[in-house]
């Protein structure tokens, strides 16, 4: 990785070498303050598509605030100010034209615990495409099956369609999140940590899908597991109080990172 000043100011973290796949983001000079605490420190960052991008970091380092901008979800909390850009297909979200519903169109989320609604596996993942407009019960019974299919859950769900989703184990209702939020048909998928709740064997499952489902989606996902960021991303941003330290790719970071706090933190030294 190179760092490239572009002004004497600045500094962008850029990866190495021609980059062939499309920026899905691109996040210059951000910052972010919670009222008197600054989370966000000056975060310059290129997130490119069919990647996984891993989020790494020490509790409380900003890594679920940076999510939360990716999709304006920092909006629901008060008292918030934010400065910089961040542009998602060459367009700043920041900008109060943006309309948040089209980025929500976008950019999927799911969140550490599974969170299904209190309805049927069906009526789960056919609340999106319903909510926009799709009222065919041919079409939303084809994109149920898709998305199920996509999330690596189908076969274990085809027969029960109509029972409440409570009644799948939490590994399930993970994937069914990650299957309600295929069905609206995202570009970027952001993950918070995806796996912290979930049994070793589901786990396995989610990162196995997570690697297929990069294929056709940018995905990045915040996690505290280093494991599990050198297994399934490509990419690996290590935060600490708020700034960017390293941002490379995962087999650089793991094995010849640049920074000596990032190599203190993957090794296990605080955090
Ligand atoms: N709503 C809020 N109001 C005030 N401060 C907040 C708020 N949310 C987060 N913070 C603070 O901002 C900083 C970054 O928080 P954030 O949740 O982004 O960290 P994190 O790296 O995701 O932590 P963790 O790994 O524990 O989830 C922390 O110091 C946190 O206390």
């Amino acid at each position: 990785m190179t760092i490239t000043l572009v002004s004497p100011q600045i500094e962008v973290m850029k990866m190495d070498s021609i980059q062939e796949k499309n920026i899905v983001y691109q996040t210059s000079q951000l910052n972010l303050w919670y009222g008197e605490k600054h989370a966000l420190k000056n975060i310059n960052l290129d997130i490119l598509e069919n990647e996984v991008t891993a989020i790494i970091g020490p509790s409380g380092c900003g890594k679920s605030t940076y999510l939360k901008i990716l999709n304006r979800m920092i909006e629901l909390v008060q008292g918030v100010k934010i400065t910089g850009e961040i542009l998602y297909r060459n367009r700043n979200i920041l900008d109060r034209s943006y309309q948040v519903e089209e980025l929500r169109t976008k950019v999927g989320m799911v969140f550490q615990k599974p969170n299904p609604f209190p309805k049927s596996i069906y009526e789960n993942v056919a609340y999106g495409p319903k909510i926009h407009g799709i009222r065919d019960k041919k079409v939303l019974e084809q994109i149920v099956e898709k998305s199920l299919r996509s999330a690596a859950l189908w076969d274990e769900v085809k027969d029960r369609l109509n029972q409440n989703a409570y009644s799948l184990s939490g590994g399930q209702q993970q994937r069914l999140c990650i299957a309600r939020c295929l069905a609206i048909e995202p570009d970027v998928i952001l993950m918070d940590e995806p796996t912290s709740a979930l049994d070793p064997i589901s786990t396995l499952k989610i990162e196995e899908l997570v690697k297929e489902l990069k294929k056709e989606y940018s995905i990045i996902i915040v996690t505290h597991n280093m494991q599990q960021a050198a297994r399934i991303s490509n990419k690996t941003a290590f935060f600490l109080n708020g700034e960017v330290i390293e941002f490379a790719p995962t087999s650089k970071i793991f094995s010849n990172p640049k920074d000596k706090r990032t190599e203190d933190y993957i090794t296990g030294r605080f955090g």
